[in-house]
């Protein structure tokens, strides 16, 4: 072979082992993000809760795509699913890119919704990007669809202009957002049923399957912490006369009055439950039994000065009587579960008491 083809040849054979290496690099990024994908979809299904899924997504997803911001628009008419993620405890300050919207239309993704993207314009995209130090240079608005209907909306920022832009393919993320969409419907039913578990249905107000397990945390915190802890009973007053002079419905919307005017002189940390019947138990978080006797005694005169209106306009006079017990009347060395109980007996016969000296009144313990 002649020397000229020979370098020819040469030359050839190294441009080719360059590209070949060029390939092998881009397919081993390619498999690492693939693998990051799949690591982050796994995180996600096996996400128990609403609160540890939408961290993970907050958490992983910007590392993951690259991005600079990712934010989640989540539609809820009537702000129930808000309403009951509160409820069980979790702390929407720590997401601040989690946007909530009564309405799916105002997510303006169309009809039927399809993602949007291109460069960010503060007019469409400016409800997806509240609040943002920096405004993404392009924007990814991808729908979270469940069985066609539109449960929220993935939304994704980036600094760099031609991230998203209008011609670019959407499968990827499409599939992405159909991975979110399932757990997120997954974590919120869960929610939603534990939440229901955990309440009574007529007053919204916890259950004893509930202030059982809450008195056990609380008890152990206390202890621990040294914090104070009461208890209070709650009994409406006579209420069998109530149910005969308006009926059971009648006596049904005395009882919501009562759980909504106990629950308006309560802390946020505070936790009310309907006992079953017309009796309650109010769990007062760091009140010692002097301030929970305090607390009672405001409920009581509530109560008592203001008469309860049915919706017919038939005004109710219904008066409660308050048994009140703190955790410094109890042994703190014994076991949880016997200070729970011993605490629920102090309050429950100080109610007792409370009845015997002639209902309207509250009793503390003074074991
Ligand atoms: N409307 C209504 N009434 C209920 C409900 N659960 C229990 N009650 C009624 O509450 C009444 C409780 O009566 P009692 O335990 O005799 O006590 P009371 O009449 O409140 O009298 P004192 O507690 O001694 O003041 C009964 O008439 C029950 O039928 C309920 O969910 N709705």
């Amino acid at each position: 072979m002649e020397g000229a083809a020979k370098r020819e040849l040469i030359a050839e054979n190294e441009a080719l082992r360059a590209r070949l290496a060029d390939l092998l690099e881009q397919a081993s990024r390619n498999q690492e993000i693939m693998s990051r994908h799949q690591a982050f979809d796994l995180e996600i299904v096996a996400a128990s809760s609403f609160a540890q899924l939408v961290g993970t997504i907050f958490r992983a997803l910007p590392a993951i795509c690259g991005l600079d911001v990712v934010t989640l628009t989540l539609v809820d008419p009537g702000a129930d699913i808000y309403m009951v993620m509160e409820r069980l405890g979790v702390d929407f300050g720590g997401f601040p890119n989690l946007i909530w919207t009564e309405d799916g239309a105002g997510l303006a993704l169309g009809e039927p919704p399809r993602p949007v993207l291109g460069p960010f314009d503060p007019a469409r995209h400016g409800a997806a990007f509240p609040d943002q130090p920096q405004r993404p240079a392009s924007v990814g608005l991808v729908p979270l669809l469940r069985n066609r209907r539109l449960i929220g909306s993935l939304n994704l920022g980036s600094s760099d202009p031609q991230r998203f832009t209008a011609g670019m393919g959407t499968d990827f993320i499409e599939h992405m957002a159909s991975i979110i969409a399932i757990c997120l419907e997954n974590v919120i039913s869960n929610e939603m049923l534990k939440y229901i578990g955990l309440t009574d249905a007529l007053t919204g107000a916890y259950n004893r399957r509930y202030i059982d397990r809450r008195l056990a945390e609380e008890i152990s915190r206390a202890r621990r912490a040294g914090g104070a802890l009461s208890l209070m009973f709650i009994d409406l007053d006579h209420f069998k006369r109530v149910n005969d002079s308006v009926g059971h419905q009648g006596g049904d919307e005395v009882l919501r009055e009562a759980a909504a005017r106990i629950k308006a002189e309560l802390r946020l940390s505070d936790a009310l439950a309907r006992f079953g019947g017309e009796e309650f138990v109010v769990l007062l978080v760091d009140a010692d039994q002097r301030s929970a006797a305090v607390v009672a005694e405001r409920i009581r005169a509530r109560m008592a000065h203001t008469a309860v209106e049915l919706a017919d306009g038939t005004p109710v006079n219904v008066t409660v009587s308050i048994g009140v017990a703190g955790l410094e009347h109890v042994d703190v060395k014994r076991p949880v579960e016997d200070l729970a109980l011993q605490l629920l007996a102090l309050a429950d016969s100080a109610l007792y008491r409370a009845k015997q000296a002639g209902r309207n009144r509250v009793v503390t313990c003074t074991a």
